[in-house]
């Protein structure tokens, strides 16, 4: 039995949900549904879950909404008219958004209800439609398929004891269609993942149900070995192990969130990528072990902007015990959460993504560190972009490094920090964001398209 989720591109309209509808009815096997909110219908389109968040902030900030609603109200009854649905449907949609509008609760608990609303309301719109195609189809609340999350609007992890509850969905007979994104907290509150995190939700019900495969049905025929809107036709991915996905997700392959992995893992249940629009396609499979081909030790080059990164160098740093814990004690002491730590003999530098480092912090963190660790120098570099070469076959071949650092100085790219990921599948360059294309270009043609 399988888990199939299907992502904003595949519910983006009444086409797209009827190409939905097909798959599903084409495998019988296709017994867990999770979807998303609408998509982007084209790519100067909003997504519905942008449309939301736009009309929440809007309410919560008493300035008008009303357009947003209407904007929205109209995409659900394009889609419901298109599927010859219930009129009632699109009545329950009105007066949700309503009541969650209105309803006295803090605003981060407010705005999450809010964003979920795409994504129940998805679930709702695919379940009424397979049921018209003669399916026996059933919505179900997150709440009743026991996704149990932590308190952190926007952010939520799914609680350890979820998955067995989840496994008793079993015991519900027909299709069940999930709404992804969200869940409840132990208390009964709704609560959103990061955003793109209806891959969390069909990842948990796959792992809590023992699927055999969880698909995971996007807008493209596979895991591209790098970002398809950086190089043109790049190279199909048929098979990834779960640590490759990892690192690459996480440095930018936004077809699958990074986080989708986790629950996974432990069940090792193979994830297949997959393509609404081309079904038949073979897709990408991402596994526990595969086997590495001698001349493969590459499997993709994922890039991220957005990071920033802290300098700090003090002679004799390595004989201070405990500097780097201090270090980033100062950071915990402000909030800030740090993604990578290189570190030399008297330097180290603390890689950040910008989003968590306010730029009213900077001098704050800036000072602290000068005169509480005595530091002699202490700099911080916006604009930073990484780069991940990821490959399990990395840790075995010789002179991997040097084909990306010299494609790096043949796109004449500066390096500001190179760092082999202590996973061994990976290599992780930092650079200037203005350079990425450039170097990205440069390091595909280096691994995948010059013969040597
Ligand atoms: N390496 C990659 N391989 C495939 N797609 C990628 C890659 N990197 C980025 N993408 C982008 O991810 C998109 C699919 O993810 P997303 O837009 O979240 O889909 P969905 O709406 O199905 O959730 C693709 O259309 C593509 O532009
Ligand atoms: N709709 C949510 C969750 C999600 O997973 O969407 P998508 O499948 O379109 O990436 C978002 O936009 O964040």
């Amino acid at each position: 039995m399988k888990v199939a989720k299907f992502g904003g591109s595949s519910l983006a309209n009444a086409t797209q949900i009827k190409k939905v509808g097909e798959i599903i009815k084409s495998d019988p096997e296709r017994k867990f549904i999770v979807v998303s909110a609408p998509g982007k219908r084209d790519q100067a389109d909003t997504k519905m879950t942008d449309l939301l968040i736009q009309m929440g902030d809007s309410y919560i900030n008493g300035l008008q909404y009303e357009d947003d609603f209407l904007r929205i109200m109209d995409r659900f009854a394009e889609i419901t008219e298109e599927l010859n649905l219930s009129n009632e449907l699109l009545n329950e949609f009105e007066s949700t958004i309503k009541t969650v509008l209105t309803k006295d609760q803090i605003i981060t608990d407010k705005l999450d209800a809010i964003k979920a609303i795409g994504e129940d309301s998805s679930a709702k719109i695919v379940s009424a439609y397979l049921q018209s195609l003669g399916l026996d189809a059933h919505y179900i609340n997150p709440l009743d398929a026991g996704i149990i999350v932590s308190d952190e609007p926007g952010n939520a992890q799914i609680l350890p004891g979820s998955l067995a509850k989840i496994y008793s969905l079993h015991q519900k007979d027909g299709i069940l269609v999930i709404p992804g994104f969200f869940g409840y907290t132990e208390q009964g509150k709704l609560a959103t993942f990061s955003r793109g995190g209806s891959d969390i939700t069909g990842s948990i019900i796959a792992a809590g149900v023992k699927a055999e495969l969880y698909e995971n049905f996007t807008d493209v025929n596979s895991v591209y070995s790098v970002n398809p809107n950086i190089v043109e036709n790049p190279k199909e991915i048929t098979i990834l192990t779960y640590k490759e996905m990892r690192e690459l997700s996480y440095a930018g392959f936004s077809v699958f969130h990074d986080e989708a992995l986790i629950p996974v893992i432990k069940e090792k249940i193979p994830i297949c990528i997959k393509n609404t629009n081309n079904p038949d396609a073979q897709g990408t499979y991402i596994v526990s072990e595969r086997e590495v081909k001698e001349d493969e030790c590459v499997s993709g080059i994922a890039s991220d902007t957005g990071f920033c990164s802290l300098y700090v160098s003090k002679y004799l740093m390595n004989r201070e015990i405990g500097f780097g814990r201090k270090l980033l004690g100062i950071l915990e002491d402000e909030g800030i959460s740090f993604e990578h730590a290189p570190s030399g003999i008297d330097d180290m530098s603390v890689i950040i993504r910008e989003r968590n480092f306010p730029p009213a912090k900077e001098a704050i963190v800036l000072n602290r560190i000068k005169e509480e660790l005595h530091a002699d120098t202490v700099s911080l570099h916006r604009g930073i972009a990484i780069i991940m070469v990821v490959g399990e076959g990395l840790v075995n071949t010789i002179g991997v490094a040097n084909k990306a650092i010299s494609a790096l100085a043949e796109a004449r790219v500066n390096i500001e920090m190179i760092n082999q990921g202590s996973s061994e599948v990976s290599m992780m360059f930092g650079i200037q964001s203005s350079d990425i294309d450039r170097a990205i270009k440069s390091i595909y043609r280096a691994y995948f398209e010059k013969n040597n």
